[in-house]
């Protein structure tokens, strides 16, 4: 599933009318069309439905939606919210067929709010990705009322008002109960301060080729497919040195057991063979806890790590640092320094990050591949701005830090975004608000370590990782957790059940 800023849908829908000759109006029956398929689903054959039409196209969604129901036998009425002479084109041409019909279309008058108290389902098709800045009178006064009101909204494409694009945090929208988005999502439908708007959403096809998906837009939905089709299967003859040597540095006498969390993910998730490379105290209070995984003692200053040990990474495939170590200088040194010097991918989370802030040219200059995988706080901290500047375009902010230091980035939070360094992004939406809970970071870089050394692209890792990670929560959720007991420890026993349903 693509998901498309306004621009590149208007493109999708260019190249699909010019390029392979889909004519402007089938597109609008085929989304109208659908659309009244699914409001079918959740509306009752007794409900009195008002569909509210604009002047674009997305009102000429909401004619076909109405003639639709109308022929269905619902009891349907259009409320047009603009004169007769803002009804132009392919909407013009629907607005007639309608009318043909048999249909009623009252006018707008600013006032006649009483169609949408004495109908009980609303079908919000009054703007779509065409909204321009906050919505003007009469329509704002009206989206009030409607939110005030309203039983039931049905948003088409996009709740009426709303942005498509990040970047936005004033606007005038509709409060959907439902929405069905036209052929994609649009950004707006993954952002913190939007995406509530849409309520819940589902995207409906209108017959848009692929072809002119790919051809104009780089971001999408990891889903379970592309798990299956891009995790690498075991084969019977298989060593473990094929499935990865890692390492991960971590630990502190404060935050032991961050390290004991990302060794036992790892080895969950499919590694080879896992060291963690800590203080001798945090090894003594571990080995008898993780007895998979092997230990390398290194030098430490109060029961901080310190740079004075000589690390060899030979051997290693991946590195993964920063659980559970601390934010004391020595420590930020150790961490500098094997960035600068590992010749393997390195995966940087938590306090790593902290560490890493100073000098960023470490990571630009670095010639094997690097991850980090801040949550919002530490990719705000990285790039000196508030978390609500950073939450407000999450997708800009990515791919600009991802670019411009030549590294992947795994934002996580309520959504995973994650965006290679070439600009590719793609949204993980498995997981659940159980995980907002000290340690699930520490699993999940313990996933991606493991994933990154099963032989798929590193982008890919990332985005099985994210996916198996949520998607192990989900499934804890479902059976015997809630969102309130749920431990990260729990999620690692849950990756046994995510990998017999992938594979
Ligand atoms: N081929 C296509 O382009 C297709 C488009 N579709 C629908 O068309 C929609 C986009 O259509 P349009 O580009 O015509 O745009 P919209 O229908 O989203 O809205 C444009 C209208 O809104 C008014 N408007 C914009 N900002 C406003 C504001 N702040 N206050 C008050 N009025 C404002 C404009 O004056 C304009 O008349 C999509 O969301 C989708 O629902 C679908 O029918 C499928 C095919
Ligand atoms: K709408």
């Amino acid at each position: 599933m693509y998901i498309v800023t306004a621009k590149e849908m208007y493109d999708i829908d260019h190249f699909a009318m010019t390029e392979i000759g889909l004519d402007g109006k089938l597109l609008m029956e085929n989304a109208g069309r659908a659309v009244a398929d699914r409001v079918t689903a959740i509306v009752k054959d007794t409900d009195k439905i008002c569909v509210l039409a604009g002047s674009g196209n997305n009102g000429g969604d909401g004619f076909v939606i109405a003639r639709t129901l109308l022929d269905k036998g619902y009891a349907v009425q259009v409320l047009q919210v603009v004169a007769n002479d803002k009804i132009l084109g392919d909407a013009y041409y629907h607005k007639r067929l309608f009318e043909r019909c048999g249909g009623i279309i009252s006018l707008f008058d600013g006032k006649c709010t009483s169609m949408i108290t004495s109908n009980n389902v609303i079908i919000d098709a009054i703007i779509g990705i065409g909204s321009k800045g906050i919505l003007r009178e009469p329509l704002a006064s009206l989206v009030h009322y409607i939110n005030r009101e309203a039983k039931k909204v049905i948003s088409v494409d996009i709740p009426s008002g709303l942005p498509a694009d990040e970047g936005k945090g004033e606007f005038i929208s509709i409060q959907a109960d439902y929405t069905f988005v036209i052929g994609a999502p649009k950004v707006s439908a993954f952002l913190n301060h939007t995406s509530p708007y849409y309520g819940k959403w589902e995207p409906v096809s209108i017959g848009l080729p692929s072809r002119a998906f790919k051809t104009n837009t780089s971001r999408f939905v990891w889903g379970i497919d592309d798990v299956r089709n891009s995790l690498p299967d075991r084969k019977p003859d298989d060593h473990k040195g094929e499935h990865g040597k890692g390492l991960v540095i971590g630990g502190s006498k404060e935050m032991p057991g961050a390290l004991a969390m990302s060794l036992k993910a790892s080895l969950r998730a499919g590694a080879g063979l896992i060291t963690g490379a800590t203080t001798e105290g945090v090894i003594r209070m571990l080995s008898a806890n993780c007895i998979e995984a092997t230990y390398k003692e290194l030098s430490e200053t109060n029961g901080f790590l310190d740079n004075r040990t000589d690390v060899s990474l030979e051997g290693y495939h991946a590195v993964a640092i920063g659980m559970g170590m601390g934010r004391r200088t020595c420590t930020g040194d150790l961490v500098r320094s094997l960035v600068h010097t590992a010749e393997c991918p390195i995966v940087i989370d938590a306090d790593g990050l902290y560490h890493i802030k100073e000098d960023l040219l470490d990571i630009e200059n670095r010639r094997y591949p690097t991850v980090i995988t801040p949550h919002p706080g530490e990719m705000a901290m990285l790039l000196g701005i508030t978390v609500n500047e950073l939450l407000l375009e999450p997708f800009r902010y990515s791919r600009e830090f991802a670019i411009k230091n030549n590294s992947y980035v795994v934002l996580k939070g309520m959504i995973t975004i994650i965006t290679s360094p070439e600009g590719e992004q793609v949204v993980n939406m498995s997981g659940n608000p159980g995980l907002a809970k000290g340690g699930s970071g520490d699993v999940l870089t313990g996933i991606i370590l493991a994933m990154i050394m099963q032989g798929q692209t590193i982008f890919q890792a990332l985005c099985n990782a994210c996916y198996i990670h949520g998607r192990s929560a989900d499934e804890l959720i479902s059976e015997k957790h809630s969102y309130h007991d749920l431990l990260a420890s729990d999620v690692i026993d849950g990756l046994a059940k995510v990998f017999r349903i992938i594979s």
